[in-house]
């Protein structure tokens, strides 16, 4: 079946992107710009005479070199980028025209979809069951469909909910299929004005269902003891919750909640089967965080189901469209590609933003625009939810002698004939389950390092799918106008910067292991893939020219040390064009993949912001890490929506966290220090100018400060939320007071320094 054999049966396109060639000559005058001003450094370096001069020359020079080479490595995403577009209705086309009987019988491919979840305070369990229920909810057949759900918190309250969702989906699955309904996250229906249109009793039946399930899970949630909520028959499920059972120690719990050939919904349809699955944990074990915990899902999913597709996704992206896994099918049935195909990844996207996404929580440049880049080469790298992986490519290469068996053979991807007579309740099917999904299964197996997804890294997602890419495999970007599905955000700039804190760890664990993407990268992904790879594995440090750019200059300035061309000189244009030229690039870019320019200004305010925080802080954290002072973990970021906090995010107000922790304290503090000496650097170098221009006596030279005070001036303007939460907010979410003061006191030191 060629793709592109006929316009009828054309199943996707694929189209390269306007504007490359632009961007290729842009590329070159650049890199002449960018020799120019290192030949420029060069220079200044010589003329250096004293010391400190020195010092301050070789400190723009480094800096100047590392957003050099960061900028190398961001052109990667600009030389092929594409954009695609499916055609499902041709899918039919395609069955109905095949020969083989086969084919119809196989299709759509069945689909196994693992939901992640890890700790019910800071991802309520409502919210996982919302997320279950629009997939579960899918425009699939649902006798090829399972949902896997995966409890790193070991707790009873969300089998509890789930146990709850699975007799609300009966009514749920029917209502939908009924009225056809978009929105199948019961929340987001409910709330939303489709809702309203369809004023049946049977709505209003279906919503009080809603509502009584979603107080009793909140209820159970609130008292922490599930036992007053259940009846007799439900006990048994909850018998593994022994006294010394912990979220850290515990045995594997495999529940089955729903079974597709047993379980019906209202109407008498089939409905899908539906897992709950806490594996086992010792603290003697490692469990590797959320790629441990997928790991065990696709085994147990292995032993019960062994789809060919694996959808994962974390616990707060729910499906915002029904006919997504019908619409991979395009990709998935094209025979051309799909022998190396690894997985079709969707982007991350978001509800609930504010205006302006003040936070840039949307990360339309890691989400949207990146992906797209890479989709020219060997594909997108995996964003961890909303990818619709193919099993098989867990178990080695694309190629048949590089496959890796797994040895038990009810865990390989090639076994399809889990029988459909027996049940994924009986005893057998459920030993195997409880033995696949023990901590110590993994012991002496490839499991983490060949085979499942790949341990060592935080950001186990970036790096299962590199090492995915290196062994041959290709991956495809699919981002439809609709988006597919819709996570949270977090509301605060503590939660920000502490998320992209845990993605810094997991990035430098990447770029310091042995498969670095500048070696091992390049041998086996060609340049431009593994340049994409290496600009987001160097992203940590651009904390370094960020620090320099906001602390040198300015206490340079202080001093009225120019260090930066004359405007008279010819060097001057040099930076104004490397300076403008790179943020018009960028925010031409951004504004043309549908972004506004406040949106676009917030990005690289929170950029700018990420230098002194979650950059510079990861950093330490993972050299903290190898000389062995600390073992971190994966911080789940917290879905919880705290009304006072929602409200100053809808407001476009930051949110520095919580105001009396040790932690927001130091998170802050490099960053309202830099704003500090922004500040008095740029308003005491205007009183200079004010004042000598009255007194005619001018001791500040506009000619060679200026770039230096434009410099403080874009600083200052950067920090405007900062200087507003430092000294004019009363609010739960101002920057702490201790902050404050040690920050003043901090630059006032180094003003007096330097
Ligand atoms: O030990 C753990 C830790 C986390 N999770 C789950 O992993 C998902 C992502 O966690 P979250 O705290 O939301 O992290 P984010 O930073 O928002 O997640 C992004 O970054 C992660 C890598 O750091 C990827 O795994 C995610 O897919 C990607 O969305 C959630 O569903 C968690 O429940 C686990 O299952 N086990
Ligand atoms: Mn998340």
């Amino acid at each position: 079946m060629d793709p592109t054999s006929s316009s009828k049966t054309l199943l996707h396109s694929i189209k390269p992107m306007p504007f490359v060639i632009l961007n290729r000559i842009f590329a070159v005058i650049y890199t002449i710009a960018l020799l120019c001003l290192f030949y420029h450094h060069v220079t200044q370096l010589s003329k250096s005479t004293t010391s400190s001069s020195f010092l301050v020359s070789i400190s723009m020079f480094i800096a100047d070199l590392l957003l050099g080479f960061m900028w190398i490595t961001c052109q990667a995403f600009r030389l092929r980028p594409v954009t695609r577009q499916v055609f499902p209705e041709n899918l039919e086309k395609i069955i109905k025209t095949s020969d083989d009987g086969s084919v119809a019988e196989d299709f759509p491919a069945a689909l196994d979809i693992f939901i992640c979840t890890a700790d019910p305070e800071k991802e309520p369990p409502i919210n996982v069951v919302n997320t279950a229920l629009s997939m579960l909810a899918y425009d699939y057949p649902p006798e090829k469909l399972s949902v896997y759900v995966s409890d790193d918190g070991g707790s009873e309250l969300t089998l509890f909910a789930f146990m709850r969702a699975a007799k609300f989906g009966a009514h749920w699955l029917a209502f939908c299929r009924e009225n056809k309904v978009m929105d199948r996250c019961p929340d987001v229906f409910f709330r939303s004005n489709n809702y309203h249109p369809i004023k049946s009793d049977q709505s209003q039946k279906i919503k009080i269902m809603y509502d009584n399930m979603r107080n009793r899970i909140q209820n159970a949630t609130k008292s922490t003891k599930v036992e007053e909520y259940i009846n007799e028959s439900e006990h048994e499920a909850f018998s593994k919750w022994t006294d010394d059972f912990t979220r850290e120690n515990h045995p594997a719990v495999i529940q089955v909640l729903l079974e597709s050939n047993k379980d019906k919904d209202v109407t008498g349809h089939p409905m899908p089967n539906l897992v709950y699955v806490s594996r086992e944990k010792r603290r003697t074990s490692p469990h590797h965080f959320k790629a441990g915990a997928l790991n065990t899902l696709i085994r147990v999913s292995a032993i019960m189901t062994n789809a060919p597709i694996i959808l994962t996704q974390d616990c707060d992206m729910f499906s915002n469209d029904p006919r997504t896994p019908y619409n991979v099918q395009c990709y998935f049935m094209d025979t051309s590609i799909q022998p190396t195909l690894a997985y079709i990844q969707f982007p991350q996207c978001f509800h609930g933003l504010n205006k302006n996404d003040i936070y840039s929580s949307e990360m339309k440049r890691w989400f949207i625009m990146n992906p797209r880049g890479m989709d020219g080469v060997l594909g997108p790298d995996n964003m961890g939810s909303g990818s619709f992986f193919m099993r098989r490519a867990f178990f080695g290469g694309p190629s048949s002698s590089s496959f890796i068996d797994p040895r038990m053979p009810q865990l390989s991807p090639l076994y399809h004939n889990v029988s459909k007579s027996t049940s994924i309740r009986s005893e057998n099917i459920l030993e195997l389950a409880d033995i696949v999904a023990g901590c110590d299964f993994e012991k002496q197996t490839k499991w983490g390092s060949e085979v499942g997804f790949r341990y060592g890294s935080l950001v186990e997602d970036y790096f299962t799918g590199y090492r995915l890419h290196s062994l041959g495999w290709k991956s495809i970007f699919c981002n439809p106008q609709r988006p597919a599905f819709l996570g949270d955000v977090p509301n605060s700039l503590f939660d920000v910067v502490n998320q992209h804190k845990r993605w810094c760890v997991g990035l430098l664990e990447v770029l310091f292991s042995k498969f670095s993407p500048l070696t091992f990268g390049m041998q086996t992904l060609g340049p431009i893939e593994s340049l994409c790879y290496a600009s987001y594995a160097f992203s940590p440090m651009w904390s370094f020219p960020i620090t320099l750019y906001s602390f040198i200059p300015q206490l340079a300035l202080l001093n009225n040390h120019w260090i930066f061309p004359k405007v008279s000189s010819i060097w001057f244009l040099v930076y104004v064009f490397l300076f403008l030229g790179s943020y018009i690039q960028d925010s031409l870019e951004f504004m043309l993949a549908q972004g506004t320019f406040a949106r676009w200004w917030n990005e690289q305010r929170i950029w700018s912001i990420r230098g002194f925080t979650s950059y510079l802080f990861g950093s330490l954290e993972y050299l903290l890490k190898i000389l062995n002072f600390s073992t971190h973990g994966f911080n789940v970021t917290n879905k919880v929506v705290d009304d006072e906090q929602s409200k100053r995010y809808h407001q476009g107000i930051f949110d520095f966290g919580p105001p009396s922790s040790f932690s927001s304290f130091m998170m802050f503090l490099p960053l309202a220090t830099a704003a500090v000496v922004n500040f008095v650097a740029f308003f005491g170098s205007l009183m200079q100018i004010f004042k000598g221009s009255l007194s005619g006596d001018i001791n500040f030279n506009v000619d060679g400060g200026f770039l230096q005070l434009f410099l403080c001036g874009f600083g200052v303007l950067n920090c405007l939320p900062v200087y507003e939460a430092m000294v004019m907010r009363n609010d739960k979410g101002r920057m702490p007071l201790l902050t404050t003061i040690c920050s003043i006191c901090l630059a006032w030191g180094l003003c007096l320094a330097t």
